[in-house]
């Protein structure tokens, strides 16, 4: 469209001159836009600065991005600090579509993300939840609150770094505080600074100290993932080579240089746990808050486990509910609530004429709680996922918490089955309320902004063994 001036541009809310429509959103950022959406309709164009965002609400229009011109838009927008935190886009998340991009993907999926891979795995899988156990069964005797968000981010990290790096990383004072740098990373990516969009104002981000916190993480990052393969290095020349691990499958590739490695472990770090706990604090969070679903997922996984101790894979594919119980909360609770493509060329999208290198935004949070594509979008409703073919592949977008397509997400496998297996044996095991008494519509569901989401307060519980003449 270079040569004419736009003619179907989509609606745009007014916006102010420099900053555009940046005074319109708030640090949740899905929450201002679905709050745009609603007034300006599910395609809109808002300006970041002056650069044009397109915004995508609508299952229909996110089909089209994802779907029907996924190759247009395979390329995802960076920032200065994303580039900074990611080694100058060598990992697999931000890296321009193309070879290189193809081949650190293909390596992820076939070396540790397939079903195969993720099949192997089941034991740490297995060993990770009987440790999860006995952490809480350890507070049951006395009463006491147990942090479930903390006790959720231990476990989803100890089951990838044992699956990638063969060892835990996680344990400890040290382990901790490890958890919590690639907890800061991941809201230093979803944080929008205001001089990326208005060159001019670039020394914001010096002035407010985030600059300072972008060489902070990385340096700890760097510190941490240099050590990694530092081990494997050492490890390597002593083994006698009979089990690799993903590590030592990038390190004998020559292809990829030493900040590459350290770039996709990180993506592997960054965008496995965190998700994975996401969706089991949500999932535990409204459970809470609706003790009939409580009631019903409990019944559905005692009757199917009986008095048995262990849980069986054959168990969780009897568990019809536990999977709408989990769909139910990647509806409501998408933990990477935004995708973000940018156009590779002029396209039309939607009827719409959208310019090369235009950012595109879908809400897939919006999108979950859209009433065009959901009966009580708010409420918290397994059954509607029940008789129902709606899966995580996202052939119906109104359903997409995993995107789709060439950059849809590699891990779906990994994640489904360690969410079961935790959820299941939670239910099974224990009861749970509230600390002092209070009540399951007192605990609230207010979130933390980044670029996953998280509750913004922990999630603290008391759990009780299981009487097992109750149900
Ligand atoms: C419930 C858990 C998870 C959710 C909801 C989730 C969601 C997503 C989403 C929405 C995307 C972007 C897709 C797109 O742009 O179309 C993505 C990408 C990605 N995810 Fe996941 N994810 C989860 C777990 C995992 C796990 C366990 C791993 C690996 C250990 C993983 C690795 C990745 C990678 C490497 C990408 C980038 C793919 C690319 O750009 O080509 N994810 N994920």
């Amino acid at each position: 469209f270079n040569h004419h001036p736009l003619k179907h541009q989509p609606p745009s809310p007014p916006k102010l001159p420099v900053i555009g429509n940046l005074h319109q959103l708030s640090a949740l950022i899905h929450r201002a836009l679905q709050t745009l959406g609603a007034k300006h309709g599910p395609v809109m164009l808002l300006h970041f600065g002056s650069k044009p965002v397109l915004v995508i609400q609508s299952a229909d229009a996110a089909a089209q991005i994802l779907k029907d011109h996924d190759l247009v838009f395979s390329d995802k927008p960076h920032t200065s600090s994303t580039r900074r935190l990611l080694y100058d886009l060598k990992d697999v998340i931000i890296a321009p579509y193309g070879e290189y991009w193809r081949k650190l993907k293909s390596i992820c999926v076939l070396q540790l993300l397939s079903n195969e891979r993720v099949g192997s795995y089941k034991f740490i899988r297995e060993e990770e939840t009987a440790l999860l156990l006995e952490k809480i069964g350890a507070c049951c005797l006395s009463e006491t609150a147990v942090d479930l968000s903390q006790l959720f981010d231990l476990h989803s990290n100890n089951v990838i770094c044992r699956a990638a790096f063969g060892r835990r990383f996680g344990e400890g004072e040290r382990g901790r505080r490890f958890t919590m740098v690639f907890r800061e990373l991941v809201q230093l990516i979803g944080d929008l600074q205001i001089g990326e969009f208005v060159p001019w104002l670039w020394w914001i981000s010096r002035v407010n100290g985030f600059d300072r916190r972008v060489d902070e993480v990385r340096e700890k990052l760097d510190e941490f993932l240099e050590m990694v393969v530092e081990e494997h290095l050492n490890r390597g020349l002593e083994r006698s080579g009979n089990k690799e691990n993903f590590v030592d499958i990038l390190l004998k590739d020559s292809s990829i240089d030493r900040d590459g490695i350290k770039a996709i472990l990180l993506d592997m770090l960054a965008a496995g746990p965190d998700t994975t706990s996401s969706t089991l604090e949500w999932a535990m969070t409204e459970l809470l808050r609706h003790p009939t679903v409580m009631t019903n997922l409990q019944a559905e996984v005692r009757g199917i486990v009986k008095d048995r101790q262990i849980l069986t894979d054959k168990d969780l594919g009897e568990m019809q509910y536990l999977k709408a119980v989990i769909k139910e909360t990647l509806r409501l609770h998408a933990p990477i609530p935004l995708l973000a493509r940018v156009a590779r060329e002029d396209i039309t999208v939607m009827g719409y004429e959208i310019q090369a290198n235009t950012m595109v935004v879908v809400n897939l949070w919006g999108i979950g709680r859209d009433p065009a594509s959901w009966e009580e979008p708010d409420k918290f409703h397994p059954e509607r996922f029940l008789n129902s073919s709606l899966d995580f592949k996202g052939l119906d977008f109104k359903f997409a918490p995993f995107g789709h397509g060439r950059r849809g997400c590699p891990g779906i496998a990994l994640a489904i089955a360690s969410v079961e297996l935790v959820l299941a044996n939670l239910v099974h095991k224990f009861e749970w309320k509230l600390p002092m008494r209070a009540k399951c519509e007192d605990l609230d569901v207010m979130e933390q902004p980044g670029a996953s989401l998280h509750r913004k307060h922990p999630l603290l519980v008391v759990p009780t063994h299981r009487q097992h003449n109750m149900l």
